[in-house]
C-alpha cells in the first residue's frame, strides 16, 4: 500500500510559541516538519534561520525536518542548515549558480538532497540531475507565501514527473507545496504525489489532529476507488 506523508509547513505556525505549535502538530499526526527558509532577495519575504532550526532540534523535535531554502544558496548557509540539523534541504536551481555543486556539497555532508521546481521551472533539470537527488518538490503556488491558490496546471507536471520516475525506475518521494485543501488533495495523490506539505490548512485550524484527519480520510480513497 503506497505511503503518504503529511509535512505542515511552519511558514503558518505561531513563531510566538513555535516549539509547542510544532510539537502540537506531530503529536496531531504530522510526519516530517517543512521549514520555509526565505531571504527577502530570492522570493520577497523574509523568515527564518539555522538558529531557528537548531532550537526546534533541541526543542525535542524528533521528526525529520525538511527546510526548503528559497533563498540564495551559499555554502556556508547550507553547511549552517546541515550542522543545525536538517535532515532534507531543498534548493530551487535559479538560486544557486552551480546547481550540481550545491547538491554534492549536501549529499558531501550527509545530509538528503531535494530539488524544488517553481510552476514555471521546466523539468529538464531533472536530465542531469536525477540520479543524485534524494526528493523532487514540485512548488504548486509561486514561493514566498503561505495561503495562496493551487496552480491547476501542477496536476499535469506532478503526472510528468510521477511517469519520468517509473520509467526510470527511480524511487524518490515527490513531494508537492503550496495551496494543498482537504477538497483538492485526493486529486493531487491520484497525479503522483507522496508527500503533501500544507501550511495554512493546518495552521489557521482550531484542531490540528481533526484537520490532518480529515486529509488523511481523503487519502484512504485513493486506495478505494481508482
Ligand atoms: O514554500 C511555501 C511557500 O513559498 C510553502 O511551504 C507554504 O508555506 C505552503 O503553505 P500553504 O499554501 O499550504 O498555505
Ligand atoms: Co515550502
Amino acid at each position: 500500500m503506497k505511503k503518504f506523508l503529511i509535512a505542515p509547513s511552519i511558514l503558518s505556525a505561531n513563531f510566538a510559541c513555535l516549539g509547542e505549535d510544532v510539537q502540537n502538530v506531530i503529536k496531531s499526526g504530522g510526519d516530517m516538519i517543512h521549514f520555509d527558509v526565505m531571504d527577502n532577495y530570492y522570493v520577497p519575504n523574509l523568515t527564518i534561520g539555522p538558529k531557528v532550526l537548531e532550537s526546534l532540534r533541541n526543542y525535542n523535535i524528533t521528526v525529520p525536518i525538511d527546510v526548503h531554502l528559497m533563498a540564495k544558496s551559499t555554502d556556508r548557509l547550507i553547511l549552517d542548515f546541515i550542522r543545525s540539523g536538517a535532515d532534507y534541504i531543498t534548493i530551487h536551481p535559479e538560486s544557486t549558480e552551480h546547481l550540481d555543486h550545491t547538491i554534492n556539497l549536501i549529499k558531501d555532508n550527509d545530509c538528503q538532497v531535494g530539488v524544488a521546481f517553481n510552476p514555471a521551472t521546466p523539468l529538464c533539470y531533472l536530465d542531469y540531475i536525477i540520479d543524485k537527488i534524494d526528493l523532487i518538490l514540485l512548488m504548486s503556488v509561486n514561493p514566498g507565501f503561505s495561503g495562496q491558490n493551487f496552480i491547476k496546471n501542477s496536476l499535469k507536471k506532478i503526472r510528468k514527473v510521477r511517469k519520468l520516475l517509473e520509467r526510470k525506475n527511480i524511487n524518490i518521494p515527490l513531494q508537492v507545496d503550496g495551496g494543498i485543501k482537504v477538497k483538492n488533495i485526493l486529486d493531487i495523490a491520484r497525479s503522483g504525489a507522496d508527500i503533501f506539505v500544507i501550511g495554512s490548512a493546518i495552521f489557521n485550524s482550531s484542531n490540528y489532529a481533526q484537520t490532518i484527519m480529515n486529509f488523511r480520510k481523503e487519502l484512504i480513497k485513493f486506495h478505494n476507488i481508482k
